[in-house]
């Protein structure tokens, strides 16, 4: 069974056609990333697996229920590109506190914690920290339930090159365990860590791939460069 699988979906927001009638499915076990340019649409599908984007048509399931479903609540983790901590508690209190509402305890917090490189800040309040600190607390916050799908928007903005490559580590060993995960990213060379990739433009998909066979598809090596040569193809069909 597919651990996502979107059918015909049609999100508008405001007076825009923000998502036009897409189709894929996310499989089990995997980093899929959703790459795409600023404003195509990437947090609006996001938004859409996880259950809280009103949308115009179509539909979305995850692991086999509607997206959404009280039955999900446990079983999907959502990271969203604002931090959603306590600012007034510690990182440490606020990890418990999460993992007190998925029925987890004071280890996993801390094991959550130590994941995203938080340890050593765990007594500091979190409006004491960093931007990139505040969003692994968030990250660390929906890791702590252990969740069988994460939906990942944009979790590695701002984090150094390190840290960026020990997340992704993370990912695939949460991925190898089992877990499914959806990242966007509008960066590159995080597109080559993927299983797979959706490539996002203008409410489109220009590619549902692996990144290997979006570089064969376009004919070079470079996944930037491969990434233009499908949106000029693309222009020209539509020309
Ligand atoms: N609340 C809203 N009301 C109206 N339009 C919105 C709203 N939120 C987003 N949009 C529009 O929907 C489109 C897609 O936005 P979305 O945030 O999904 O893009 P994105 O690919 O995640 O961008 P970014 O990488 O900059 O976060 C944009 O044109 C944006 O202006």
């Amino acid at each position: 069974m597919n651990a996502v699988t979107v059918t015909d979906l049609v999100v508008d927001r405001g007076k825009r056609r923000v998502l036009d009638g897409l189709s894929f499915t996310v499989p089990p076990g995997q980093v899929t990333g959703l790459l795409g340019p600023s404003g195509s649409g990437k947090s609006t599908l996001l938004r859409a697996v996880v259950g809280v984007q009103v949308v115009r048509s179509g539909g979305v399931t995850v692991l086999g229920e509607p997206a959404g479903s009280p039955a999900l609540r446990s079983r999907v983790g959502y990271v969203t590109q604002a931090p959603s901590v306590y600012a007034d508690l510690t990182v440490r209190e606020n990890a418990r506190y999460f993992a007190a509402l998925y029925g987890r305890g004071a280890k996993e917090a801390d094991a959550a914690l130590a994941a995203v490189g938080l340890a050593g800040a765990a007594g500091q309040l979190v409006e004491n920290l960093s931007g990139g600190q505040r969003g692994r607390a968030s990250l660390a916050c929906a890791l702590v339930g252990d969740p069988e799908v994460l939906v990942l928007d944009e979790p590695t903005v701002g984090l150094d090159p390190v840290l960026r490559v020990e997340l992704w580590a993370r990912f695939h060993a949460l991925a190898a365990a089992g877990a499914t995960l959806l990242v966007s990213s509008h960066v590159m060379d995080e597109a080559a860590r993927c299983d797979r990739l959706l490539l996002l433009r203008d409410g489109a998909l220009l590619a549902d791939a692996t990144p290997a066979e979006v570089r064969a598809e376009a004919g070079t090596d470079d996944l930037e460069d491969a990434f233009l040569r499908l949106i000029r193809a693309r222009e020209e069909v539509a020309a």
